[in-house]
């Protein structure tokens, strides 16, 4: 039996007009049966439809046995798609929609985003649509109103995810795990920053033990260090992390670690130009007391030509993000001198970006020359390193040979690519401190020598919050490796939602049709598959043993080595650029300085300039990663955090079968 919606103007009904006439069609074609109308209301549900088909149709009792009931939108005509037996407040869970179809899930969407409602469930999954705007729902009486709430009681929410992690850690004393995706500016890190407020406030002992008040002061820290304007998020994070809230079995949190992906540094010395730096140079810039320019020798911002490759910044409130960052980071342990040490490395990196080369000619020697020598007397002060040691490691390549150091000069891009790369190894490595110094307040004393007794059994509560799916008007290394990121979590999703849920279903002996999903694990082979894979012809490329590579010799492998793989294509002729399809649609990158920003290596002798430093904060800097070289964090991390991820599936789904799991 097909039943077609017949939403069309003549064929709606009703006193107020506020019905619809399905069409009920015995068989299966349409144009083959005689047809019976049936008058719904607006709101009717599928159940109702059904019922009323059941009574106008006169099929009761044993009848009803061995019909089914096809229910089809009308695709023609002027129906409106998606609306149809559409409850008028839609519905909390797209699984209970009368037709699961692209259509009506965005109507849906739409209806319940129209009534302030932004989260919806599609199944276990919160789906949630960004509003852009201040919603009153989620101080602590919401809060409190989730906790322990009963599943389908209240509306979907943010703080029902929360609560059903915190809950279901303590009945099944397994730690939980939460992941947020979306594209760039969906809401995610807002979203996780709600999900940690939550996660604590449930804690047994509430906020009583201060873990609340510094996961909350690291948020604005790490936002104002690693988040940036870009051109599709204003405050988007540049970085990926997994926030991680531990607890003890009897549910008092007890501390929180963070763990950070990859940093984009090469945003420090360039990026697109509608967008901009790291928002901490902004605030310092607008905000630093007079005092403070005098101290770190600051400079207006149009000053420094790391920040003025973008449009000028007008922005009043800046002066206040910059107060706001102090009292955040004294909410994280940072006291008046670290802070000082902070604001000087980065008033170091401004200057390194304002040195200039010329080359220098003479009889007898031939070289570069840095400068201006004010900007150099100003750098090795703030950074308290030897000016004659600056301008060798800033000019001079090094090299150990037979127990001799020989100094040859660097060519003028050569010398550019150095400097660069002390300013982005700088900046990087003081992120590094800050995260490490963060997880330092946030695990205190008593709960590391407790841990490490073995006192009390723990648990944990991770929030997975990674950067979302880009697709820029230039996409380059950066892109590419945030998006085999996004396809790593995106496989992810598809092996939880269908594949676990189907072996589930099918465990349980329940009638289940198998539902065909697009798999991207061609994609992920693509990227990642030995030896012919993307990263690792770039790996190749990248490293000494290929001398005489180019980004150019690299695409041409690429093109050679995928030539006719349905994920990956040529761009038209003349683009030094190539294409791959990703489940979020196709993005073109640029192969421009790939091999550079994938060997990525910081010079032996800028990280010898910093550990001569008498500065022991500068020294302490280099001592976080001493070789100062953080080749693919991103995808080891990904990799490492994605089978974690999946263990704890597999898990899941052999505890719900029975069968043995490897926990
Ligand atoms: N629930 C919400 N309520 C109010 N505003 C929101 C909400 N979610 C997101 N926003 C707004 O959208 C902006 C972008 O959100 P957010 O930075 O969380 O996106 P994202 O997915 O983490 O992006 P990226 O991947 O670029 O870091 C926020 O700065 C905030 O203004």
């Amino acid at each position: 039996m097909n039943v077609t919606n017949g939403n069309t103007a003549s064929e709606e009904t009703g006193a107020s007009g506020q019905g619809y006439v399905l069409s009920i069609f015995p068989r299966m074609q349409r144009d083959t049966a005689a047809c019976c109308p049936l008058v719904v209301p607006r709101d009717a549900t599928a159940t109702s439809v059904v019922q009323d088909a059941v009574v106008t149709l006169g099929m009761g009792g044993a009848e009803l046995e061995g019909y089914y009931l096809h229910l089809r939108e009308r695709s023609h005509g002027n129906s409106k798609h998606g609306d149809c037996l559409l409850p008028e407040q839609g519905v909390d869970n797209l699984c209970d929609l009368p037709v699961l179809a692209e259509a009506s899930i965005l109507a849906n969407l739409r209806t319940r985003f129209h009534r302030n409602q932004i989260y919806t469930y599609a199944g276990s999954v919160l789906v949630a649509v960004n509003p852009f705007r201040f919603l009153p729902v989620y101080n602590p009486k919401y809060v409190k109103l989730y906790d322990g709430h009963k599943p389908g009681r209240l509306g979907p929410h943010v703080f029902a995810v929360a609560d059903l992690a915190f809950y279901s850690m303590l009945r099944q004393r397994a730690s939980q795990c939460i992941i947020l995706t979306g594209e760039s500016g969906s809401g995610k890190t807002q979203n996780a920053n709600f999900l940690l407020h939550c996660l604590t406030a449930l804690s047994r002992k509430g906020y009583a033990n201060g873990v609340e008040r510094t996961v909350l002061g690291a948020g604005p820290v790490l936002e104002a260090f690693g988040n940036a304007k870009t051109a599709r998020n204003d405050n988007s994070s540049r970085f990926g992390k997994l926030i991680q809230a531990n607890y003890l079995e009897s549910g008092v949190v007890r501390g929180a670690v963070l763990h950070r992906y990859l940093l984009e540094k090469s945003r420090v010395v360039s990026r697109a130009p509608s967008e901009r730096n790291y928002h901490v140079f902004y605030y310092l810039l607008a905000g630093a007391s007079e005092e403070e320019r005098q101290e770190l020798k600051l400079l207006q911002s149009q000053d420094y030509l790391y920040l003025t490759q973008t449009s000028p910044v007008e922005d009043t409130s800046l002066a206040d993000e910059y107060k706001r960052l102090h009292q955040a980071m004294e909410m994280v342990g940072f006291l008046p001198p670290t802070k000082k040490q902070i604001f000087s490395v980065l008033s170091a990196i401004l200057y390194l970006g304002n040195l200039k080369y010329t080359c220098r000619e003479t009889d007898t020697d031939q070289g570069l020359e840095v400068g201006p020598v004010e900007h150099l007397i100003t750098l090795s002060h703030l950074l308290q390193v030897k000016q004659e040691m600056l301008v060798k490691t800033l000019t001079k390549r090094t090299i150990l040979m037979a127990k001799n150091k020989l100094s040859f000069p660097y060519s003028q891009s050569e010398a550019i690519t150095v400097r660069d790369s002390m300013a982005k190894a700088l900046y990087s490595a003081l992120f590094d401190w800050i995260v490490l110094r963060i997880n330092h307040s946030l695990l205190n004393r008593k709960d590391i020598m407790d841990s490490a007794s073995f006192q009390h059994q723990s648990f944990s509560i991770g929030v997975l919050d990674l950067f979302g799916f880009e697709n820029c008007r230039a996409n380059g290394f950066e892109q590419f490796c945030i998006n085999y990121a996004s396809e790593l979590l995106h496989y992810y999703f598809n092996q939880h939602i269908f594949e676990l849920e189907q072996e589930e279903y099918q465990a349980e002996g329940l009638t289940w049709q198998t539902i065909n999903y697009r798999d991207n694990s061609g994609c992920i082979e693509l990227f990642s598959s030995q030896p012919r894979g993307l990263i690792h012809l770039l790996y190749e490329h990248s490293s000494s043993s290929s001398p005489h590579a180019t980004d150019k010799t690299l695409l041409a492998r690429f093109l050679q080595d995928h030539h006719g793989n349905p994920f990956f294509a040529a761009t038209p002729k003349g683009e030094v650029a190539f294409l791959i399809q990703h489940f979020a649609g196709e993005v073109k990158y640029l192969i421009k300085d790939f091999r550079l920003k994938d060997a990525d290596r910081v010079p032996v002798g800028v990280v010898a300039l910093l550990n001569h430093s008498d500065r022991a904060f500068v020294r302490s800097l280099v001592g976080v990663n001493p070789v100062a070289r953080f080749r693919w964090a991103v995808i080891r991390a990904v990799i490492r955090s994605i089978a974690a991820f999946k263990q704890a599936g597999l898990c899941r789904a052999a505890r719900k079968t029975g069968t043995p799991g490897n926990n």
